[in-house]
């Protein structure tokens, strides 16, 4: 999908999947999850990025329900997560990056003992998913792998036709082929327009496949959220030598100093002021990784 028409579909008053609005948590260890507000449109994937730390996890806790938050308000599928918790939660599939099975259980019990939670359950959709997903049903949770075990709580996610899917992580113990399967499951689920998804990742090549949106936390606060296209697109990279540097005067948003020089993230105005100014820098596109690293950089100036 182009960045107008994600654009478009923001500015619309199009059915929101998840409305994320000033939210803000503070725990007794210091950290705050500061004023966080985004929406995710119904039918689109979007991705939840930031280093460790971040807060994404604690985000998708407050999504939950799981802790209180200290300001600010959430709505999924247009009901407040508080208010209408059990309904929400019906609306609702989680992948965690560690499972929430008992150990000893079987692929079979665990589908047993989560069917009764949803009136939605649908049984031949579950069988089918342990079938693609290669789960043998006789095998215990703690017997499967850590990428199996993710798919399995997939399996159950998929399998009350839940319309807005969660996942924490959901990569990190997938291989490429499982990633590309996953991804590929994530494509299917949002076709018809009716379901979303909203998963953190740091692995940046998950977005590439999969994102129509990105929301990226850094340090409790909101970065960016908007079309993944134009996340990349409202920054370039500014390499040049160690007496190039005063050139930016300021207009780093973050910069690596090597010993040969530097590389430093700029808004796109500010590349074509440079540009202009004829400043003979090496001026290029951004990946996601370049703006996760160089806004996270320790050593910001010199
Ligand atoms: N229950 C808690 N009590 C106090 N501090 C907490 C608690 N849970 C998380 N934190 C702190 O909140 C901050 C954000 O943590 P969070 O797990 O949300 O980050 P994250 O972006 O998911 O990180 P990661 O990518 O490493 O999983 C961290 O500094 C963490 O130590």
């Amino acid at each position: 999908m182009t960045v107008d028409k994600l654009q478009g579909v923001m500015q619309d008053s199009a059915p929101l999947a998840l409305s994320i609005d000033g939210v803000t948590k503070r725990y007794d260890s210091g950290f705050t999850l500061e004023d966080v507000t985004f929406d995710l449109p119904a039918g689109y994937i979007m991705g939840l990025i930031g280093p460790n730390g971040a807060g994404k996890s604690t985000l998708i806790k407050l999504i939950l329900n799981m802790i209180r938050r200290d300001a600010g308000s959430i709505s999924v599928l247009g009901m407040d997560n508080i208010r209408s918790e059990e309904a929400t939660k019906e609306q609702l599939g989680i992948v965690f990056d560690t499972h929430y099975f008992i150990e000893a259980w079987t692929v079979r019990k665990a589908g047993q003992a989560m069917a009764p939670m949803y009136p939605t359950w649908n049984q031949q959709a579950f069988d089918s998913y342990l079938r693609r997903f290669g789960l043998d049903e006789r095998k215990k949770v703690k017997e499967l792998s850590r990428g199996m075990q993710m798919k399995l709580m997939l399996a159950v996610a998929l399998s009350h036709d839940a319309k807005l899917l969660i996942l924490d992580e959901p990569t990190s113990g997938l291989d490429v082929l499982g990633r590309d399967e996953l991804m590929d499951i994530l494509h299917e689920y949002i076709e018809d327009g009716a379901h979303s998804v909203l998963f953190s990742t740091h692995i940046t090549d998950d977005l590439e496949h999969a994102a129509d949106f990105i929301t990226y936390i850094t340090g409790g606060r909101l970065y960016y959220s908007g079309p993944k296209d134009e996340f990349e697109d409202s920054f370039r990279l500014v390499k040049g030598g160690p007496e190039q540097f005063e050139l930016l005067q300021g207009r780093a948003l973050g910069t690596h100093h090597y010993a040969t020089g530097f590389d430093a993230l700029v808004s796109v105005s500010a590349a074509e002021n440079l540009r202009d100014g004829n400043a003979h820098l090496a001026i290029e596109p951004v990946s996601i990784d370049d703006i996760i690293r160089l806004t996270n950089i320790k050593e910001n100036s010199r």
